[in-house]
């Protein structure tokens, strides 16, 4: 991994308009991906993670989405690109995993021409060239049989084998940097874990930074350099794995972490997050956003204006009422998922 940075999220805010007013579903996230480097972003369902990385593509509604801060990219801040201007850095230099294969796949055309679409766009190839890459990004893949599959359809093919087209889609034209929205969420369990030891592999060879949303701490174990946990979106704290998961300190990420079950913990009940991640409308906007759910933990211990701020080196976190939580002894877990 190097220490290059290769997009800068500077004070990103990421609106949308809801009847006559903006809410932020992103606000005020900084996040730094260097070169070949794995940096995971997990939350809740509603924490603002897809609005991020749509921003980061550029792929919300304009009408609709009010984009303040910055992205920084190769030099250029992507929110200033204009639409053509974006379409070239989209899929070339920057390539998307989406959710479900069968939404990103287009059922119309066969998954070769799929893949040989970004080349065109995006390359001067000739039709033989790229049919020629489109069969060794088939095999890279895992595909086996790359010639029958170039001529097949998406339905023709199970759930896994679409999502190995989508990720050659995303590679097709080597990006530098790669959004994985939860890419095995779709998939059952045995091809979820091929899935992620398949962009494991691509990115051990093509050293591609990579931002992996997921809402399995499992992956980011196995997967992640750095974890970025967001909250009401907001970043509330974020380290590099193993720091994360050896001592998590904000309470929303050590309640995430206890609410996963174990197969050593001897409890026998999981803790549970009181409440939910409220409405992009009834976001609470100011203090500490994760207040309503630990209201054990009195109004003075938490910041009245929280930054994150680094309590050890290269860890971040999001006021200082981390200081004060604690689980009941009950709660208490003791997972480290692989991570000595
Ligand atoms: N285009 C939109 N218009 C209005 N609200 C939106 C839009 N997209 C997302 N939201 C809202 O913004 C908030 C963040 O949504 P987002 O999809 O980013 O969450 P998430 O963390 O990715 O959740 P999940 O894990 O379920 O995908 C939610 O309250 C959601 O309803």
């Amino acid at each position: 991994m190097s220490n290059q940075p290769l997009l800068q999220i500077q004070n990103l805010r990421t609106s949308f308009r809801i009847g006559d007013d903006y809410f932020a579903a992103v606000d005020d996230v900084s996040l730094t991906v260097n070169e070949n480097e794995v940096v995971a972003i997990v939350g809740e369902s509603g924490c603002g993670k897809s609005a991020l990385a749509m921003s980061i593509m550029g792929l919300h509604p304009q009408e609709r989405t009010k984009l303040e801060g910055k992205i920084n990219f190769k030099g250029k801040n992507l929110l200033s690109l204009s639409t053509n201007e974006m379409n070239k850095v989209r899929g070339k230099e920057i390539g998307m995993i989406f959710q479900d294969p069968l939404t990103a796949l287009n059922p119309l055309m066969t998954c070769g021409k799929q893949i040989e679409e970004s080349m065109t766009v995006h390359t001067n190839m000739s039709s033989e060239a790229k049919r020629k890459r489109t069969i060794e990004l088939l095999k890279k893949v895992g595909i086996p049989n790359p010639e029958r599959t170039y001529k097949q359809y998406p339905h023709e093919l199970s759930g896994g084998m679409r999502q190995r087209v989508v990720i050659a889609i995303a590679v097709a034209c080597d990006p530098l940097l790669v959004i994985a929205d939860e890419p095995t969420t779709a998939l059952d369990v045995t091809i979820q874990a091929q899935i992620m030891d398949l962009l494991k592999d691509l990115q051990n060879q093509t050293k591609t930074g990579i931002i992996l949303i997921t809402h399995d701490l499992g992956v980011v174990a196995e997967m992640a350099d750095r974890v970025a946990v967001m909250y009401a979106g907001e970043i509330v704290e974020i380290a590099d794995v193993h720091t994360l998961f050896k001592n998590p300190l904000h309470p929303y990420t050590r309640s995430l972490f206890n609410s996963i079950p174990s197969s050593t913990s001897t409890k026998d009940r999981l803790h549970v997050i009181q409440g939910i991640v409220p409405s992009l409308k009834n976001l609470p906007r100011s203090g500490c956003r994760f207040k309503d759910r630990i209201k054990w933990i009195g109004d003075k211990e938490h910041e009245v204006n929280p930054l994150l701020r680094e309590v050890s080196p290269n860890h971040y976190v999001r006021c200082t009422c981390y200081k004060n939580f604690h689980f009941s002894d009950e709660d208490v877990g003791d997972m480290n998922y692989g991570i000595s």
